[in-house]
């Protein structure tokens, strides 16, 4: 019997030398046998649909085992590229918390796909979503059926200030018998929008009064499909930790600047640069709105980075890029002259790697704060602080 000591980073329990077991929990005992023994960090996974559901991954980690999980992805990303720095204990959302979410209908089914599957598992139970989110799955598949959903469709869950928002790719019913249907079960159920999307872009069916997401304060007007954070809890720890890692700074650069949960959030003039435009817009007329200080331009920061005299003219900068990094503005980042620098990652190793290039610049990592938005899952969030 061989002991497992840590959790890799696709999920698998890894031995001291190099054996992957699926589904074991450090502390868990690889037998010869190829089988695995309990030890006391492997929990009763709370929910029927674990394992074959690839929402979660890791439902058989207690809570300190995900926590060290959750750690363990940053620290190891960082020392991937040979960097190091203070890694701060893990915030992890807490279950019943995801507002966002996307799941699968076909064939009478909705839910999550399987593992590395195009496969759906039917949802009874879920131990991630929002309970207003959902309440609205069985609902959900039940109407979609009786709408005539005949080919495969995606199902965008949001909770929004005024409750759900829907969109359903792939599918647009047309006729007024649809419509009547669709309205019936927006009505009965509370729903704040229902969109579809056919192919054409989202078109909306249902949204009694605008639907928008509170950020920093300010309701912010939500186009169909935006990105936000994927719990409150999440957002909370992100915008504490950029927060930190800008205090003092008077004037503020926010590098994908979304719908601003960070531009609306900080007490400072901000600059926000974001490629999305109907975010961008939505950005704009809130901040005007409230007369807050933020400047938003329509930028592709892909082909367009700032500039190091761009960036020079700040005291600070927040950057919160895609899961494939932004080589291209990191390496104006680690020449530019600006006090601290925040880095928002949804991927511990395309932030490692722009990291490096930033240290080998100069700069140094204050701190890294893991974020565990992704609760059960392999997905893995953080929020650095760099300063000179
Ligand atoms: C991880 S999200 C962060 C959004 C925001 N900071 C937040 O916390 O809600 C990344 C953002 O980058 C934007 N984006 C993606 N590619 C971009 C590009 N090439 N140029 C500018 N923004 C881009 C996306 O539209 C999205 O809003």
């Amino acid at each position: 019997m061989t002991p497992i000591l840590r959790v890799a980073a696709l999920g698998d329990g890894v031995t001291a030398d190099g054996r992957h077991a699926a589904l074991a929990a450090p502390g868990d005992w690889l037998n010869d046998d190829g089988s695995v023994t309990p030890g006391p960090h492997h929990q009763t996974p709370p929910c029927r649909h674990f394992p074959q559901c690839g929402g979660c991954q890791l439902q058989h980690l207690d809570d300190a085992s995900y926590a060290a999980f959750v750690a363990d992805r940053v620290a190891s990303a960082l020392d991937g590229q040979g960097l190091s720095a203070p890694v701060r204990a893990p915030l992890v959302s807490p279950p019943d918390t995801r507002r966002r979410a996307t799941l699968h209908a076909d064939k009478g089914l909705l839910g999550f796909t399987a593992a590395q599957s195009h496969a759906i598992v039917d949802l009874r139970e879920c131990h991630i979503l929002a309970p207003a989110l959902l309440a609205l799955v069985a609902p959900l598949r039940s109407l979609l059926q009786r709408m005539g959903l005949k080919r495969r469709a995606d199902v965008h869950l949001t909770l929004a200030d005024q409750g759900a928002d829907i969109l359903v790719t792939g599918f647009a019913p047309e006729g007024l018998k649809a419509a009547e249907t669709l309205n019936d079960f927006c009505a009965k159920h509370g729903v704040a929008r229902f969109a579809v999307d056919g192919g054409d872009g989202p078109e909306t069916r249902w949204e009694p009064q605008p639907v928008t997401i509170t950020l920093g304060g300010i309701p912010v007007g939500l186009p169909p499909a935006s990105f936000l954070q994927a719990t409150c809890e999440g957002e909370a720890a992100l915008v504490a930790a950029v927060r930190e890692a800008t205090t003092g700074a008077k004037t503020v650069a926010d590098l994908f600047a979304g719908l601003g949960t960070f531009a609306l959030a900080l007490p400072a003039k901000v600059y926000a640069a974001e490629g999305a435009r109907d975010a961008l817009m939505a950005l704009k007329l809130a901040a005007n709105a409230r007369q807050r200080p933020v400047f938003a331009e329509h930028r592709d920061l892909y082909r367009r980075p700032l500039t190091v005299a761009e960036l020079n003219r700040f005291d600070a900068v927040v950057i919160d890029p895609p899961r494939s990094g932004a080589r291209e503005q990191a390496a104006a980042l680690a020449q530019c002259l600006v006090k601290r620098i925040a880095y928002v990652s949804c991927n511990p190793s395309s932030f490692a790697r722009d990291a490096k290039l930033m240290v080998d610049a100069g700069w140094r990592i204050d701190w890294v704060q893991p974020v565990g938005q992704f609760r059960w899952s392999t997905h893995v969030e953080l929020a650095a602080c760099f300063s000179r």
